[in-house]
């Protein structure tokens, strides 16, 4: 097992696991997962891109471990993140004959994390399963912490579990194939590390934007370890979001929405979305007085620079009005007896929850779509 590789631990009394983030993971994940496997078998799980790309390389891995395996591929995208193929997929999971003690291995994005994830969960009532996540927003991001689901027609992971992986083998060699809108959509995740609650992290992140989108392996492991470390933190404070969990929902409480209202398409994913919206929470908390408004323009400043969205403008295609957008966000399961929960800053570093939100402002910034 290679000296580049970095561990990192989620903490969870017996429901711990590692996340080994470094190169050429997927080419040696035999040896990783054939300690977790009671008997030699295991069920891939990924998406049609992926499975061109990286299938080849875990099956081999798999072949020189001696450790059987199927495989079936997803269609690519969002909309995969629905009933229709959780049925799909649970179905052919069980026609495999997957025993609990066996794995369903997601090996791809968030979409095929959150969607095998929650397959894993329900099928025979709980499969093990393990992530090897390929996007950058999944081995920053989804692979970790357990949340998985799908989304239905009223809204966004609306049917889903807490359940954790057995182990996250986050393959930086995977981002190489990946496209550069993917990879910014998963920075937006990683600055939202450094808005939360490490302002440092935040200074470097400015410093090295241009090393992790040019695919400097030093800089993105950094990155990734620095990401993992700091959500594997708050998810073993807080594993069902009863309260510190929600920082992580910095910006999605808008971002949500706006992934409802362009209908959970390739138009505008999840990543872009939590630009747009981690914006908009700085913007709302110098409207209500909370933040520095440098703060503010210092996280739409880097986000432009990375080449995100961060306006509401940038969302492509008619938006709902105000009121609308409002309705879509009351679907957020951080609802409480009907009232919104923000997660809003003091300034870069400083977010909070809050349930304290004033109406008004919140209209009004919505109404300023074309300006801000
Ligand atoms: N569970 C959580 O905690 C959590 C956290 C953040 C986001 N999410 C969810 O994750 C999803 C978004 O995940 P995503 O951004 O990874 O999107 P995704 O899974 O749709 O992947 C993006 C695209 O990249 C392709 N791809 C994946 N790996 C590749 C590679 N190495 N090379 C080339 N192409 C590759 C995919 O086929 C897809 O077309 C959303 O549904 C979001 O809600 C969940
Ligand atoms: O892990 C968490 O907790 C998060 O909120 C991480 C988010 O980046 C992620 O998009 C998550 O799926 C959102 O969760 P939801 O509960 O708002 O659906
Ligand atoms: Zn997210």
């Amino acid at each position: 097992m290679s000296a580049d590789v970095k561990t990192v631990q989620v903490a969870l009394g017996e429901r711990s696991y590692e996340i080994k983030v470094g190169p050429k993971l997927i080419a040696n994940a035999g040896q990783y997962l054939k300690p977790l496997l009671r008997r030699a078998r295991v069920v891939i799980v990924t998406d049609e891109n992926v499975a061109a790309l990286h299938l080849p390389a875990l099956e081999k891995s798999l072949d020189e471990a001696g450790i059987h395996h199927d495989a079936i591929g997803m269609p690519p995208g969002e909309g995969t993140k629905c009933f229709a193929e959780l049925q799909r997929l649970s179905e052919w999971l069980l026609e495999t004959g997957v025993e609990r003690g066996d794995l369903v291995i997601a090996l791809g994005g968030g979409v095929i994390g959150d969607l095998t994830g929650f397959a894993a969960s329900i099928v025979r009532r709980g499969v093990d399963f393990a992530q090897i996540p390929t996007t950058l927003l999944s081995q920053v991001d989804s692979s970790v912490g357990g949340k998985t689901g799908i989304n239905t027609p009223q809204g966004k992971n609306l049917v889903g579990a807490f359940y954790q992986p057995r182990i996250v083998l986050a393959d930086t060699s995977a981002l190489e194939t990946l496209p550069k809108r993917e990879l910014l959509a998963g920075y937006a995740e990683v600055v939202k590390y450094g808005l939360i609650n490490d302002r440092t992290f935040f200074d470097w992140l400015e410093v090295n934007l241009d090393r992790i989108v040019s695919g400097d392996v030093a800089a993105r492991t950094y990155a990734i370890v620095k990401s993992c470390e700091s959500k594997a933190a708050i998810v073993a404070a807080d594993e069902r979001e009863s309260n510190v969990r929600a920082l992580l929902n910095l910006g999605h409480t808008f971002g949500h929405a706006l992934e409802a209202a362009t209908g959970f398409s390739n138009r505008f994913v999840h990543g872009e979305g939590v630009a747009v919206g981690m914006a908009l929470a700085f913007d709302l908390s110098v409207r209500l007085g909370l933040c520095p408004g440098q703060d503010a323009v210092r996280v739409r400043r880097h986000l432009e620079r990375a080449g995100l969205p961060c306006r509401l403008a940038d969302v492509p295609g008619e938006l709902p009005n105000a009121k609308g957008l409002i309705e879509l966000m009351g679907q957020d399961k951080k609802v409480v007896d009907g009232k919104l929960t923000f997660i809003l800053a003091r300034g870069i570093g400083e977010a909070f929850i809050t349930r304290n939100v004033d109406a008004a402002a919140l209209r009004a910034l919505l109404e300023e779509r074309e300006t801000t």
